[in-house]
């Protein structure tokens, strides 16, 4: 049996811990020793099976979109809450530890994931946990976010050894995606790929950290270099991302805004008016899907 009994008592299917979803799209976990913990707490976001009824607060979410900062997060809940008319309020379910933030508006999720994959890694695993504990159904994962506009190793550790996940993009949920672009748009929308790196400042080639040990020329011959093999952007979660995506078999996608110019400059605007702009672009088309797939 793959479905949920209670809040306190995941099933599991005895004997296949591999299989992906199950027929009726419930999330499966990968981790088979979970069945036996009573009361599981998702400590950085401050649920737990014991205390939570995760099902009625969490059990009819559809869409869990992830993004950097606790604010913006809070406000992509307001905006999906006013644009379908589905709550009259938000609430940071994750509010006890001060760590992430999650708000719920009606059949999306908006969680924050701080800077960089290890951040990223620690609430995905949780925020997975909580919609197979919750029962929800056919979940899809985005992160919205921010990029400079143009590596990590592919891999993580455990236990000392070297593991590497593909971090494979859902290619029809991409189009999809893009498909919702609109010419009138005050923003282009293009698919390509992303750099993902482990650093803001050195690891993104720029020239304005505290240290710098390389020169002008040679960043933009790096710039190019990267764009001539498809690189159109970079950020710091999109490998750990769409990797984390691929192992817990959930469509997943990343759509970022460009803040910068690589090839123009490093700094990024002070404008604090503009940036809060921007980030409003990926959360714009997020929306739409989410109308069209939810007939909203
Ligand atoms: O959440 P966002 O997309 O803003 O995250 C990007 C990547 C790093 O976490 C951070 C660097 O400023 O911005
Ligand atoms: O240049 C940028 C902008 C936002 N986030 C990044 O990681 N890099």
């Amino acid at each position: 049996m793959d479905i949920i009994e209670d809040n306190k008592t995941a099933v599991f299917e005895e004997g296949k811990e591999d299989a992906l979803h199950t027929s009726n799209g419930h999330v499966k976990l990968h981790n088979a020793r979970l069945k036996s913990i009573q009361d599981d707490h998702l400590y950085h976001i401050a649920l737990s099976t014991g205390s939570d009824d995760l099902r009625r607060l969490f059990g009819d979410v559809k869409v869990v979109c992830f993004g950097g900062q606790a604010t913006r997060m809070e406000k992509f809940a307001w905006f999906i809450a006013r644009e379908f008319d589905v709550s009259d309020t938000v609430h940071n379910f994750a509010a006890g530890t001060d760590r992430y933030a999650v708000y719920k508006a009606g059949p999306v999720l908006s969680v924050s994931h701080g800077i960089g994959i290890p951040s990223l890694s620690i609430v995905f695993q949780e925020i997975v946990k909580l919609i197979y504990y919750a029962g929800c159904e056919n979940v899809t994962f985005f992160r919205i976010g921010t990029c400079g506009g143009i590596g990590l190793e592919p891999g993580t550790y455990i236990l000392g050894r070297a593991v590497e996940r593909p971090a494979k993009v859902d290619s029809d949920l991409i189009r999809q995606l893009h498909a919702c672009s609109q010419n009138e748009d005050k923003f282009k929308t293009v698919l390509g790929t992303t750099l993902c790196a482990d650093d803001f400042y050195e690891g993104q080639g720029r020239m304005d950290g505290a240290f710098c040990e390389h020169e002008e020329e040679e960043k933009l011959l790096w710039l190019r270099e990267i764009a001539d093999r498809g690189v159109t952007n970079m950020e710091m979660e999109s490998l750990g991302f769409t990797a984390l995506c691929d192992r817990a078999n959930i469509p997943g996608a990343v759509c970022c805004v460009t803040l910068v110019d690589r090839c123009e400059g490093d700094g990024i605007t002070n404008n604090l008016q503009l940036l809060q702009e921007w980030q409003t672009y990926p959360q714009i088309l997020v929306a739409r899907y989410i109308r069209n797939r939810l007939d909203l």
